[in-house]
């Protein structure tokens, strides 16, 4: 992390206090049948576990808000008194919401005052590595309002044409300059009063919270992602997933 007797710059948020809310009400459809997607094990851990323990590593962060599924609030505060967390850190579970837009609303209803820098961390992105963590808070303590992690894309982006019959083939209509474009990931790093602001004005379909800043009309910014700060979307997520933990086990010696 910065070392704060460093001379800071202008608007930098000098011995900010950060939190972590942590969106993990989803069901996880995309996953298949089964429990709540953040509840489903990796490598015998809920995912949600990784998520927590994986903004908890960094030692800027001194709450964890988790919004849990409606009806599985009880369970995971279960699960987060069942699992080694690391005792600088506070937890908070609150129960989520129908969007993840409004379960992040309500875990934003949570914070605590004294809290100056929030994240936004998909329980769904349980392997990101505490650098990335730390960079995307860097950023917001050196005072951009918003801060993504985000990678370059690896495909070639074609726009279509949406509306034609189900079943035929969708017309192109632009390839757009993928040098411009960014695959965007979490956490996400705000400070406070910003993301507050976003979520009390910005109403409407939204997939992620930066993208609520920038209807603000303010700055957001992007600093490097991590390849293993991959969304746990689909089935083949989670072979992936799996995969990394392995390899984790081999490079740490277990
Ligand atoms: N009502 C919702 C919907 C989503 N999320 C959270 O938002 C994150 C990103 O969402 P996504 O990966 O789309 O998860 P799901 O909504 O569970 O997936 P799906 O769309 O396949 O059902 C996840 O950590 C998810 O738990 C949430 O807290 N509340
Ligand atoms: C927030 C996010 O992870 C950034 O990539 C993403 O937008 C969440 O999208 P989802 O459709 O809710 O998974």
């Amino acid at each position: 992390m910065s070392d704060d007797s460093l001379p800071s710059p202008p608007g930098a948020r000098t011995g900010a206090r950060t939190a972590a809310v942590i969106p993990a009400a989803g069901r996880g459809v995309r996953l298949g049948p089964g429990a709540p997607k953040a509840l489903r094990a990796l490598n015998g851990t809920p995912m949600l576990i990784h998520a927590v323990r994986a903004m908890a590593a960094s030692r800027a962060v001194s709450l964890v808000i988790v919004v849990a599924p409606p009806d599985g609030t009880a369970e995971v505060k279960t699960l987060l008194d069942a699992h080694a967390l690391p005792e600088r850190t506070d937890f908070l579970v609150v129960p989520g919401g129908e969007t993840r837009q409004e379960s992040v609303r309500l875990g934003l209803d949570a914070l605590p005052p004294g809290i100056d820098i929030v994240l936004v961390h998909d329980a769904a992105r349980p392997l990101v590595p505490v650098d990335t963590v730390d960079s995307v808070i860097e950023a917001v303590r050196d005072g951009a309002p918003a801060v993504v992690p985000a990678l370059p894309l690896a495909d070639t982006v074609k726009q279509v044409e949406q509306g034609g019959a189900a079943g035929e083939p969708e017309p192109v209509v632009a390839t757009p300059d993928r040098s411009l474009l960014r695959a965007v990931q979490t956490p996400q790093g705000f400070d406070r009063e910003t993301l507050l602001r976003a979520h009390e004005v910005v109403t409407g379909n939204v997939t992620d919270d930066a993208s609520m800043v920038e209807q603000l009309g303010l700055r957001v910014v992007v600093v490097p992602g991590h390849e293993e700060a991959f969304k746990v979307t689909r089935p083949l997520d989670l072979v992936l997933a799996e995969a990394v933990l392995a390899r984790r086990r081999l490079n740490d010696g277990f």
